[in-house]
Order: C-alpha cells, then sequence, then structure tokens
C-alpha cells in the first residue's frame, strides 16, 4: 500500500472542540459498514464492472495498440471531450508532466493537449498553431452526445477538410464513446463512423466520471508512455481490504467515507483537499467533479474545494486558518524530502536565511506539508492527512481507486445515487434552446 492515511488530527481527543467527537465517528463507520455490505453484493453480482478493474488486464493490449497507433509519427496529440472523459486522462498526464506549471512546456514529443474546456479563443489558438499534419486526435464522450464534445469534433473535421490535408480522417482520428442503444441516437459515432474513424468501446456499465481506469483514462496514459498494467494494480492495493472482508475502520476508503460524513453531520460542509504535489493539481479537479456530481443530490453534500501546496497557502491558507470552521481538511504531501536543488550555504546567509543552507527544495515543500496540517490541527482545524512516499503509477492507481471507492460509499451511506447527475442535464437544455436563437 503506497497511500498512508492519518485521521489523528481530525479528531476532538487530539484536537479540542473543533475535531470530530469518537462516538460521531463510530456511528459514520457503522452505517458505512453497512454501505461496505452493499458494495460486496455490488461485486459479486457484477452490478458495478469498476470494482472489478483492479483485476481486469485482456483489455489493456487493445489500448496500448491504439496508443501506439495515435502515438506513430505524431508530435501532438489532442483529446476532445470534458469531464469525465478527460479528467482521469489528465491526472495520469500529469505524473509525466502534463499542464504542471514550467515543466509542462518541456514535455517529451509527441506533446498531448486536453481541451476540456469550449472557448473559442482558445480553439482558434490551438487550431491554427497545431501542426496539423503531424497531429492526431481523440474524441471521447460517454454518451456521445455532449454538445462541447460535438462542437470541437465538428471544428476540427471542418478545419482538417479547409486545410486540404492529404490524410483522410480515418487516418488522424479515433472516437471513444458507448455503442449505439438500439433505436437510440450517439451523435459523437453519427458524425465520425461516415468517416471511416475508428471507435473504442466506452465500458457502459461505468460512468464517466469513474472511467479513469478504463480506456478513457488509460489511453492518454499510454500515450504518454505510462504503466498502465500498473495503475490497475494500484487500485488493486485500495480495494484489496475490501475484497479482504475488511472491517470499516480497517479499510481507508471506509475510514475516509465516514470522516466525511461524520464532518458534515458536524457541521463541516466544506471538504478542502490541499496536496503539495504539482502532479497532484489535476487529481485536485478530477476529485472535485467525482465528490461534487456524485454527492451533491437531494439537499445533500459537502463543497468540494481543490488546493495546492505550498501556492496556496498563499492565497487560501488565511481563511482556512482564521475564517469559519466549517471545512473538513486533507493535506496530502509526497517523499519530497530530499529532492530538488540544494540551496548554498553562502547564498542563503546573504538571504537572510541561514536555515535553508545545504537543504533542499524539497525539505520545505515537506516541511511546509506537514506545518499547514500540524497548524490547521492546533487551531482547531479538522484535519485529515494522506503520504504518499512516491508518486508513480502504482500510488496514483491507488489513490484514484481510494477516491472513487470513498465517494460510492458516502453516496450509499447518505442514500443518494453516486452515480446520476440528473440536475446538471436543466441548464444543457436550456443552452441549446438559447442557442437555436442566436443570429
Ligand atoms: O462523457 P460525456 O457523455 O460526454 O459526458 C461528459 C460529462 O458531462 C456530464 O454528463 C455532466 O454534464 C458528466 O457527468 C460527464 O463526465
Amino acid at each position: 500500500m503506497a497511500l498512508q492515511q492519518t485521521i489523528d488530527l481530525s479528531l476532538a481527543s487530539n484536537i479540542g472542540g473543533g475535531g470530530l467527537p469518537q462516538q460521531a465517528l463510530e456511528a459514520a463507520l457503522s452505517v458505512v459498514g453497512k454501505a461496505m455490505k452493499r458494495l460486496a453484493e455490488d461485486d459479486e453480482t457484477g452490478r458495478l464492472p469498476l470494482l472489478h478493474m483492479p483485476r481486469t488486464t485482456d483489455d489493456l493490449d487493445g489500448v496500448r495498440e491504439a496508443a501506439a497507433w495515435l502515438r506513430r509519427d505524431a508530435t501532438d496529440v489532442v483529446f476532445l471531450g470534458t469531464g469525465g472523459s478527460s479528467l482521469g486522462g489528465q491526472t495520469l498526464a500529469q505524473l509525466k508532466d502534463y499542464a504542471v506549471p514550467g515543466a509542462g512546456r518541456f514535455t517529451e514529443s509527441p506533446r498531448v493537449h486536453f481541451l476540456d474546456n469550449l472557448d473559442p479563443v482558445t480553439f482558434d489558438h490551438v487550431l491554427h498553431k497545431l501542426p496539423l499534419s503531424s497531429t492526431r486526435f481523440v474524441s471521447i464522450s460517454k454518451s456521445g452526445g455532449t454538445g462541447e464534445t460535438l462542437m470541437q469534433t465538428i471544428a476540427v473535421l471542418s478545419c482538417l477538410e479547409k486545410a486540404g490535408m492529404k490524410a483522410l480522417p480515418k487516418e488522424v482520428f479515433l472516437g471513444l464513446s458507448e455503442p449505439r442503444k438500439p433505436g437510440g441516437r450517439n451523435a459523437l459515432r453519427d458524425l465520425l463512423e461516415p468517416e471511416g474513424v475508428r471507435f473504442l468501446e466506452h465500458h457502459t456499465g461505468i460512468g464517466g466520471r469513474y472511467s479513469v481506469l478504463t480506456n478513457v483514462g488509460l489511453l492518454p496514459a499510454a500515450v504518454m508512455g505510462l504503466d498502465i498494467g500498473a495503475i490497475r494494480q494500484g487500485a488493486g492495493d485500495a480495494y484489496a481490504p475490501f475484497r479482504d472482508g475488511a472491517e470499516a475502520k480497517d479499510a481507508p476508503a471506509a475510514l475516509g467515507a465516514a470522516l466525511n460524513i461524520a464532518m458534515a453531520l458536524e457541521g463541516k460542509n466544506i471538504a478542502v483537499t490541499m496536496a503539495y504535489a504539482d502532479r497532484l493539481e489535476r487529481f485536485t479537479r478530477w476529485w472535485v467533479q467525482l465528490w461534487a456530481e456524485s454527492i451533491g443530490k437531494d439537499g445533500k453534500g459537502s463543497q468540494p474545494v481543490a488546493a495546492i501546496g505550498p501556492v496556496d497557502q498563499h492565497s487560501q491558507l488565511q481563511l482556512y486558518l482564521g475564517g469559519p470552521n466549517d471545512k473538513f481538511f486533507t493535506v496530502m504531501t509526497t517523499g519530497v524530502a530530499g529532492q530538488g536543488p540544494v540551496m548554498d550555504q553562502k547564498l542563503a546567509q546573504r538571504a537572510g536565511e541561514s536555515g535553508f543552507g545545504g537543504k533542499r527544495i524539497g525539505d520545505l515543500v515537506a516541511a511546509q506539508g506537514r506545518a499547514t496540517a500540524e497548524t490547521l490541527a492546533k487551531n482547531g482545524r479538522p484535519t485529515r492527512q494522506i503520504h504518499i512516499e512516491k508518486l508513480d503509477e502504482r500510488a496514483l492507481g491507488e489513490l484514484l481507486m481510494h477516491y472513487m471507492l470513498e465517494t460510492i460509499l458516502t453516496g450509499y451511506a447518505l442514500g443518494v445515487d453516486p452515480f446520476d447527475q440528473p440536475a446538471v442535464e436543466e441548464g444543457k437544455i436550456l443552452a441549446k434552446e438559447y442557442l437555436s436563437q442566436a443570429k
């Protein structure tokens, strides 16, 4: 297990009044215990194919083959898609510096782009800059009907045609969507299949925001050269206590769910995840969607907030320490001590920081992560600590599965369906109505 979860700084017995009383945690653990029984049935009956993902390997070669096809002679690979059709891939790609401030500009070829937001200026800009003859495109949408992804795909097809490309769309494009439902439409397939574009199948039993361990997340990961088998193995590590029939208090994801539930009942309705690693920034955004869409319904749910350390110490920490005590914190750290450039003794002295001398940048980041968690606790702010010594494919797979399990169990325990998102549809319908009125 790469993930070490510590809840000591969440408990009233350690941090005083702002912390969680032991009996509140016990009560939540008992509800989560029942939710775990439901999860075990889900596994047994096959109702939740996500639970089988860690032990599935027969699809990996297909993913690797598609990734190799995309990489062949490509300078750029562009992933079109939004929400769960993009954030999982981005999270994994960040292990290889995707969207890491500064470092992301130097990533190896092919350059990978995820265009998950629809912004006309960005899209125009990117289409003009891309070397079209050596760019590959992947359109991902579970439903095949998401307006943003369809518009992006149409724009790219038109752009390829206008550029008078020798290559046909089927030579540069790949689709990833559910199979067409009998009698139903799949607009993305309707768009691309007549061009001969090949499609990978989106798992029909796994929703977009839970799809990071399927081809949706693993295809971009494989394009980046990551070990996708290790990602699945890591997911297995998070699931192992559940398979082994552990009690809620001994299964880290179940303990996490119980903490979240109990915290919300104690008035901590904001869940802040602050990760001290650039390579977990996309993870925090992936988690925000996972948590918000899965738990926020029927008048229930806590507000997920993503933060990164140490940079957000300089923007959010004041509120966290001095503002209302209505938050439950997770401070995430990695084993960065001893890593990075070493501080020259003389220069450190000249800067008036002789304590920096001989220390490395990673030493300061490690100290900051620890100090933030402890300062939050000293101020009565309940804080869970998650530490991952070595952030690699296996560890990230474990972290992703941990959070998916924590989310599902929280939904089950609260009596909400963690797999739908009915409220989002209303605005989509209205937007299409306004679009039809636009001149
Ligand atoms: O993969 P699709 O079907 O394009 O959906 C994209 C995203 O849109 C949502 O349905 C919300 O509108 C998310 O749940 C989903 O991840």
